[in-house]
């Protein structure tokens, strides 16, 4: 347990990370709350309450505050935070600072909610930051420098794309679509096409097991227990690697989109240095297979997958810490707050 640090917090739709300045991540745990529904009693956070999603008898319910990379639960993203933060750090005295990383798309609302969040959960200061910001620096690039280079952070809820330079994001897209997304479009497809409803976390693991956007050279397949809507009783389905790759086609066909529009509107000059430096893959979802090779083959830029891409953004956070001196309040972009100082 560390005393009166500072912290930077991943607040994710999928998970929450906390990390310190030196220590890296120290903490990371579901994005779930569990509570008692008749004493209003928080019982469990993280991955105590994740085992029991969806198993929960009436009076307790085990539910995720964070939609889309928002927080769509106010009262419960707050409680959860508040754990989470006494659990990693003994703040004692002296109350944190806290950096918490954001979507690029973030709404004024959203981006209050946050602070609002993070005030409560006990800081002194909180200090917003944009994700794909966080996860470049994570992820080891030189952002500094006036050269272009290109993060897509593919999250559980969101999946955000930027054009960095100096510091800063010259040009972002964020779009609610994320791993999530490619759970959901698997539990549509079996119910589409084979009458049967399985539940998310068996979607979760068939996406990790098998899950592909780029065909596979050889087509495996894997049995899926599910429940067939036309007798209510339990079924099994084998489903293949193709069946896999059709029912992510559209969510795909989405972030794809999103990366050639952002490189539409970067200026020629940094999409030069984009095509030289190559694409950076981060977030948990870009570890879906064949990411990296779908978005060279459409685009014509290398493009690979951060080492231990989910933590990108955790590890970003903690290592900007060193310049939380130098932020305002509520700043989320570091370029925004050259701006202001000039
Ligand atoms: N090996 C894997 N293959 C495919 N998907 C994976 C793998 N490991 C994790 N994921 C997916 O990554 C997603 C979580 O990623 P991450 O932790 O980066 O999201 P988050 O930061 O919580 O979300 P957001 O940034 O959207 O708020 C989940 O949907 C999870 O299923």
């Amino acid at each position: 347990m560390l005393f009166g640090r500072d912290i930077g917090i991943d607040l994710g739709t999928t998970s929450v990370l906390v990390s310190t300045r030196g220590k890296g991540v120290i903490l990371r745990e579901p994005s779930v709350v569990a509570m008692d529904k008749n004493t209003g009693r928080l019982l469990n956070v993280g991955m105590a309450a994740q085992r029991m999603l969806g198993r929960t008898p009436g009076n307790i319910v085990a539910i995720r505050p964070l939609r889309d990379g928002a927080i769509s639960d106010y009262d419960m993203t707050e409680r959860m935070l508040k754990e989470l933060v006494r659990k990693a750090i003994n703040f004692g005295l002296f109350k944190p600072r806290i950096i918490i990383s954001v979507s690029s798309g973030i709404t004024e609302v959203e981006e209050r909610a946050v602070i609002d969040a993070g005030i409560e959960a006990g800081a002194r200061k909180v200090y917003l930051m944009e994700a794909p910001l966080a996860a470049a620096v994570g992820a080891g690039i030189d952002i500094a420098k006036p050269d272009g280079h290109m993060v897509v952070d593919i999250g559980g809820g969101t999946t955000d794309a930027a054009v960095l330079s100096l510091s800063g994001v010259v040009e972002s897209e964020s779009i609610k679509a994320g791993g999530e997304a490619f759970d959901d479009a698997i539990i549509k497809y079996i119910r589409r096409k084979h009458n049967v409803l399985i539940g998310d976390s068996t979607a979760e693991e068939l996406k990790k097991s098998i899950g592909c956007v780029f065909p596979r050279s050889e087509s495996t397949s894997v049995d899926v227990k599910g429940r067939c809507l036309m007798t209510g009783l339990p079924r099994i389905v084998p489903i293949s690697t193709t069946e896999i790759l059709e029912a992510f086609e559209e969510v795909t066909e989405r972030i794809l989109e999103t990366i050639h529009r952002v490189l539409e509107s970067t200026p020629p000059e940094l999409v030069a240095d984009v095509s030289q430096n190559g694409i950076v893959l981060t977030g948990g979802g870009s570890l879906l297979w064949g990411f990296d090779k779908l978005i060279e083959t459409r685009t014509n830029i290398p493009t690979h997958i951060a080492d231990d891409a989910e933590l990108c953004v955790g590890y970003g956070i903690g290592k900007s810490l060193e310049l939380v001196n130098d932020m305002h309040e509520g700043t989320i972009n570091l370029a925004r707050r050259k701006q202001m100082k000039s």
